[in-house]
């Protein structure tokens, strides 16, 4: 697989908490990825642990085969790698157009087809309110300034971290509809949600973590189908 992301037997701890033991995953170019597993099991820290943001960590992990394993945050961000945390993600003094432009800059390969016009199509919601400021918007349109703020760097993969959690239907649905035209625009995504059905309808590959290792991975659709996927998700 011609990977952008390769991670290999990647650790975590907090403090003496041993939380991700040996890793191994990989996001091929313009993939997406599921990313499952019960609550607490690893998964919001095998990503934090991707971005630099977990300082104890251990193994190796490579962006197009460049060695990033004590890169910094800022560092995996220059190198095509957006994310989008839960709820966060936007200026709250900020206006809309402020976080939209001060987010824009072409992608690696000088790719600057996602363009401030485009991410407004994208999300009609915004376009209504291109003045106000980020801490005056209702937490779906937070998240999605926070997705239209990712686009706006060209990405070469976006890591979206439980983007639909605690909102309503309707909002829930729109997002999906997006990452469904992020993947069709040929960027790669690391999808962590709840709705598991969802994550593994929208996407090429799966991966399940237990207790901070990889139990189970493979092609979504297989993984949908595999009757052992319940109990690692205590549905
Ligand atoms: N900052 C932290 N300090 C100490 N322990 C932590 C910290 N963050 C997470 N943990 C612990 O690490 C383990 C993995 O948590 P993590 O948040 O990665 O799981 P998760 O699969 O993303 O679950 P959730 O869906 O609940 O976020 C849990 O036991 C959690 O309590």
């Amino acid at each position: 697989m011609d990977a952008i992301l390769h991670a290999q037997d990647v650790h975590a701890w907090y403090g003496s908490s041993h939380v991700l033991h040996g890793v191994d995953f990989a996001i091929g170019r313009g993939e997406t990825v599921g990313l499952l597993g019960r609550n607490g099991m690893g998964k919001s820290t095998l990503i934090r642990t991707l971005l630099g943001h977990v300082p104890q960590r251990d193994g190796r992990v490579t962006l197009f085969g460049r060695d990033v394993s004590r890169a910094r945050p800022h560092e995996i961000a220059r190198r095509g790698v957006a994310f989008v945390p839960e709820g966060r993600g936007v200026f709250p003094n900020l206006s809309v157009r402020e976080n939209l432009l001060m987010a824009a800059r072409k992608g690696l390969d000088g790719r600057a087809d996602w363009t401030y016009e485009r991410v407004l199509q994208t999300f009609p919601r915004l376009q209504e309110r291109l003045g106000n400021l980020g801490a005056q918007l209702s937490g779906g349109e937070q998240q999605m300034l926070s997705i239209g703020r990712a686009l706006m760097t060209h990405p070469e993969l976006i890591i979206l971290d439980e983007a639909t959690e605690g909102l309503a239907p309707l909002i829930v649905a729109e997002i999906w509809k997006v990452i469904g035209e992020i993947r069709a625009s040929g960027i790669a995504t690391l999808i962590v949600d709840r709705d598991y059905r969802r994550v593994l309808a929208g996407a090429d590959r799966a991966v399940v973590i237990q207790k901070g290792r990889v139990a189970m991975a493979g092609k979504a659709a297989e993984l949908a189908a595999d009757p052992a996927l319940a109990g690692y998700l205590g549905i």
